[in-house]
């Protein structure tokens, strides 16, 4: 090979070198990843989302897909002209709908995702939480102006039985679960925020990281007024912001709390439309999100002096 075409290669080897100490840091480590029905908006998008996932897979970490698909199931209502209505930012879910919400989670998305993942090699495994045990759920009455409010299906999970998923990690597959919970006597099965179960999930496998990918670039300080992100606070500042904040941001941040309050070393909410963001995430420190960390973080990764430690 001539000089030249050496010193052409080089830039790549360096871009290589400098993910080593974040591959370190995060080799064998389980990271949770939440896909919601919003940023799966184009086909590239989400064949860029699969290739992140299984970049991640062969670099030694544990990917754990949760997904959502708000959008997708809003269009299959309409379509089956079934109304679609949210109380306290969750899908109003009658039994109908209960129906529609399992066909296009576990039939469709998920599906998709599966293929995606697997057009990589036999990696990807898709389940729901009512596989094996795997989310148990009772039926979620959220208060609304002081009122315990009945919305249907929606389930508030009880239990999470890891088995399964960690059974696939060990397996060396990567686990695609749709938030649909089972009730502990196996009458029902539940309609669950797919931020909700992603953070649940995090925090009883004992994620080292929390990743929630959605079409806004993170937390914005003063939404919907300014595009300012919020780009770090730690579990105490994000419970104090809590009250103030509105629709689709409310479960994801209360997923983030929750999961830092339960182990998980940071939870992030990043932006879903920007390509391979998954890999700037982990793998460099131009984190673009939000990230929520605990009150003593347990760890700080945000320079690659501390992934070689
Ligand atoms: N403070 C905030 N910062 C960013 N987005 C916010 C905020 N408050 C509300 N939102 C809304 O939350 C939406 C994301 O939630 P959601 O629509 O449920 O997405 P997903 O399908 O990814 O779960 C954003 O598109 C935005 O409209
Ligand atoms: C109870 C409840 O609201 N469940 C959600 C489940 C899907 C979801 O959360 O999808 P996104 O992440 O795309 O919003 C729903 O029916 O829309």
């Amino acid at each position: 090979m001539s000089t030249a075409r050496k010193h052409t290669a080089l830039p790549k080897a360096q871009t290589l070198i400098e993910a080593l100490p974040w591959l370190t840091r995060h080799h064998g480590k389980t990271v949770v990843i939440k896909f919601g029905g919003n940023a799966m908006i184009d086909e590239e998008l989400k064949a860029a989302f699969a290739q992140d996932v299984v970049f991640l897979r062969h670099a030694g970490l544990k990917p754990v897909v949760v997904h959502g698909g708000g959008p997708q199931i809003s269009a299959q209502l309409d379509k089956q002209g079934l109304v679609s209505e949210f109380k306290a930012g969750l899908r109003v879910t009658t039994p109908e709908a209960m129906d529609v919400v399992r066909m296009v989670l576990a039939g469709q998305v998920q599906r998709e995702l599966v293929g995606l993942l697997n057009q990589h090699g036999p990696l990807a495994v898709g389940m729901t939480g009512e596989d094996a045990h795997t989310i148990t759920a009772t039926q979620h009455r959220p208060t609304i102006d002081g009122e315990s409010v009945d919305i249907g299906r929606v389930g508030e999970i009880t239990a999470i039985d890891t088995g399964a998923i960690q059974a696939l990690l060990d397996d060396g597959r990567i686990p695609v679960v749709s938030s649909i919970a089972r009730s502990a006597d196996d009458h029902h099965v539940y309609n669950v925020n797919a931020d909700t179960a992603a953070a649940a999930l995090a925090a009883a496998l004992d994620a080292e990281t929390l990743m929630v990918l959605t079409d806004v670039e993170g937390l914005y300080e003063d939404w919907p007024n300014s595009d300012d992100v919020i780009s770090r606070l730690t579990a105490s500042e994000l419970e104090k912001l809590l009250p103030e904040l509105s629709s689709g941001m409310v479960p994801k941040m209360q997923g983030c709390l929750h999961a830092v309050r339960n182990g998980v070393e940071t939870a992030r909410v990043i932006d879903g439309r920007v390509q391979h963001s998954i890999l700037l995430e982990i793998f460099t420190d131009e984190g673009i999100g939000t990230m929520v960390v605990p009150d003593a973080p347990i760890a700080v990764h945000t320079g690659p002096e501390l992934g070689e430690s």
